[in-house]
């Protein structure tokens, strides 16, 4: 897979804002740069402001200010071209529930003013999965199935750039799953992705990128190993040869803590640090003549990191 290329970005967003008629500033000032071939997810929680922000991108809905621009192209200039540039794949199911997957499909493609291409419609709905089905009505497919026939409809006319708002909500673990291999291979393919969610787990599968959006800002903006890096304290966990009753004394200066059966012992440390204390641990639990028979260590998740993120700013 080519890696993302940051110098020239393929999105733009810069000093946007919305407020929403009635006063309610959904977004405050939004700055975003996507580079090509990346998978960026907007994590935040519900209402935090991840629809206006893409609803903006695609021209759904009107920005308070700012500007937007995909491949240097101006949203409201260009229009039309840059439309035609993006794919949406939107939170609720919207197509006809009588029509075939391959009409529904084609159908779309007609919408961008793109000729019609049988050969691109069948490769999207083989992609997918769908080929099998295209014949069958939208209305006999299971949730899963129709899902996919949204982001058929989205790739449809050959977008270099693919939205996909909350693309697992409300699914099963297995399916959410096969949705996660489905963006990794359009990925591949070269299509520049952006996805909300609200599911952590889900930005910390599928993303290169993370940006964090809370109460209409976007709070941080970070590489995902980065983010996991810089902000993530990891834990050594030492497996004793012989439990012990309590906390060995004099060791105030390292944060550890005793399980309850006194036989793990387990030291959490700021990955950032310049020493993360663990030789001189060792050296001095062996002084006090406490063996260990393990160890391990445990980084810690995206999800640990997002709560501290969140309270730090509450
Ligand atoms: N048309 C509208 N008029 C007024 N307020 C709106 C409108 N659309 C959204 N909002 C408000 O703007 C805020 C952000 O909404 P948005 O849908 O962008 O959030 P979100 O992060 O996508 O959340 P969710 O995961 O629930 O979809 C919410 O408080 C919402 O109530």
């Amino acid at each position: 897979m080519p890696s993302p290329d940051h110098a020239s970005p393929i999105l733009t967003v810069a000093g946007v804002s919305k407020t929403y008629e009635g006063g309610f500033q959904a977004l405050k000032t939004i700055d975003l740069k996507i580079a090509r071939g990346e998978i960026f997810a907007l994590l935040g929680p519900n209402g935090a402001g991840k629809t206006t922000l893409i609803s903006i991108i695609c021209g759904i809905v009107n920005r308070s200010s700012g500007t937007v621009t995909v491949d240097g192209r101006d949203i409201d200039k260009d229009y039309r071209v840059v439309r035609s540039m993006i794919g949406l794949v939107p939170q609720e199911l919207t197509t006809d529930a009588f029509e075939s997957v391959f009409d529904t499909v084609s159908f779309s493609r007609g919408l961008f003013g793109k000729k019609k291409d049988p050969a691109h419609i069948e490769k999207v709905l083989r992609d997918l999965s769908l080929w099998d089905k295209r014949d069958n009505k939208i209305m006999t497919l299971s949730g899963g199935m129709k899902r996919r026939v949204m982001i058929a409809k989205a790739l449809s006319h050959e977008p270099q750039l693919l939205f996909l708002d909350e693309p697992t909500a409300g699914v099963d673990v297995a399916l959410r799953r096969d949705m996660w291999e489905v963006v990794r291979k359009l990925s591949e393919a070269g299509v520049t992705i952006i996805l909300t969610t609200h599911y952590i787990e889900e930005a910390e599968m599928m993303a290169d990128r993370i940006g964090v959006i809370s109460r209409g800002q976007l709070i941080l903006v970070e590489d995902k190993t980065e983010l996991m890096r810089k902000l993530g304290h990891k834990e050594l966990t030492l497996h004793l040869m012989e439990p012990l009753a309590a906390l060995p004394e004099g060791f105030s200066d390292y944060d550890l803590s005793l399980s309850d059966d006194g036989a793990m012992l387990t030291y959490s440390y700021d990955t950032k640090a310049e020493r993360t204390g663990i030789a001189s641990l060792i050296r001095r639990l062996a002084e006090d003549g406490i063996r260990f028979r393990d160890l391990s260590t445990k980084q810690s998740t995206l999800e640990e990191i997002f709560v501290n993120l969140v309270e730090d700013r509450s």
